[in-house]
């Protein structure tokens, strides 16, 4: 039976160094949750600690209603996926998945039934007989997940599971964790530090740094409503941009540095009128408009340092008069591949574009810069 989780203010320390500070959250029963965040944030401290391979200085574990803190690693009923790969190399992949059956004492005719119909669900029941060096990355980690599935865990963990795998493989291997996880309906607690890999596959995502979950919600909000400036930074690629956010007759307006003004409707909690502000824009939400008669007459206007043709998708690295710096991707239009040089006109897409007080982001600003990177207050996120 598969369980939901629930953490409560969790706090993990190793020695003077505290790595978790104080963690809440709630883990749906059958959803594949995904902890991301940059390397050292404290994911695979977070996930031994749901294993119970972690002792915690603070707060509590449930699975369901019970309290799990104190109980044995073995007794939690977990089924665990590493990134390198964990199969016994001298056992044939049949008797890889056979193993936890048989140290759970399951009647020789229900191990066979339920081996083979954990190998064919992950498709490497052709490969039975095999030893592991004889399989490539990918049939390893699915014989892994045959394997980790076989003993009905209450929750998979999954810790960088396609790290070692090539690239390709790693795409692959997304929808075969995914679909598998869906159709077993098992909790899954997924740790990746690739953000697309968690895009791909998960039904929400926790974004953490230094321990703190910045964010918690499914792909797409967190990707369009980035609750602070270090979750859109992290998650795709965001243009920063200066701006003040005004109100006028009621109405609420962004102004850039250059003067062009875009109705905003969103509430900045935290910010008050006039304040300075920094707005967050996708490449693809920045327009292009060649400077000339037929450009919009408001907009930041910009000249194209690089450009890069890659198919559907053009690329423009342009420089705006205030001197900052964008990137913009349109649609290739074979006609009109703008080179370096040209002058445009960009204009915002801004009901997708999210801003937030540059008083409290100030130190974010900096890190995208490359110096400190502290913590922003969010300012207009959503909690998922
Ligand atoms: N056994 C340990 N003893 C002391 N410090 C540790 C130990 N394990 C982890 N840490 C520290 O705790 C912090 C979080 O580590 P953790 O492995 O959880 O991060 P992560 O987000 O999983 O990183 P990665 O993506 O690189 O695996 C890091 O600063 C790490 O150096």
């Amino acid at each position: 039976m598969s369980v939901g989780i629930k953490i409560k203010d969790a706090v993990k320390k190793y020695g003077q160094n505290t790595v978790i500070p104080d963690l809440s959250l709630n883990i749906r029963n059958g959803e594949l949750f995904t902890l991301l965040g940059p390397s050292g944030c404290g994911k695979t401290t977070l996930l031994r600690m749901i294993a119970g391979f972690n002792s915690i200085e603070g707060g509590e574990f449930y699975f369901n209603d019970k309290q799990i803190n104190t109980m044995d690693p073995g007794k939690r009923n977990i089924g665990m996926v590493f990134q390198n790969y964990a199969i016994f190399p001298n056992m044939s992949v049949r008797k890889n998945v056979e193993f936890g059956l048989k140290t759970k004492k399951v009647p020789p005719e229900t191990i066979k039934e339920e081996t083979d119909k954990f190998l064919k669900l992950v498709h490497v029941d052709q490969y039975a007989d095999r030893m592991p060096d004889r399989l490539s990355g990918g049939q390893q980690q699915r014989v892994a997940l045959a394997r980790a599935l076989v003993i009905r865990p209450d929750v998979l963990l999954m810790d960088e599971p396609l790290s070692n795998l090539d690239a390709k493989l790693r795409v692959e291997m997304r929808t075969v964790i995914k679909n598998i996880q869906r159709d077993v309906g098992i909790t899954t607690v997924y740790v990746t530090h690739d953000q697309e890999e968690a895009m791909a596959i998960s039904d929400r995502i926790a974004v953490m740094k230094d321990g703190v979950i910045h964010h918690c919600g499914k792909p797409k909000d967190i990707y369009q409503r980035p609750a602070d400036l270090f979750v859109a930074t992290f998650i795709g690629k965001s243009n920063l941009l200066k701006a003040r956010f005004l109100t006028e007759s009621g109405r609420h307006y962004l102004e850039f540095l250059n003067g062009y003004r875009v109705p905003f409707e969103k509430v900045l909690k935290n910010a008050p009128d006039q304040s300075d502000v920094v707005v967050s824009a996708r490449p693809e939400e920045l327009l292009v408009h060649p400077a000339g008669e037929n450009a919009p007459k408001e907009g930041l206007r910009a000249v194209i340092s690089d450009s890069v043709f890659l198919g559907l998708n053009t690329h423009y690295f342009v420089k705006l008069e205030t001197g900052e710096e964008a990137e913009v991707i349109q649609e290739s239009r074979i006609d009109s591949l703008l080179p370096p040089g040209s002058k445009i006109i960009l204009t915002l897409n801004v009901e997708k574009a999210n801003a937030f007080d540059a008083q409290t982001t100030k130190s974010i600003m900096e890190g995208v810069n490359n110096s400190t990177d502290a913590p922003a207050e969010a300012v207009n996120g959503e909690e998922g």
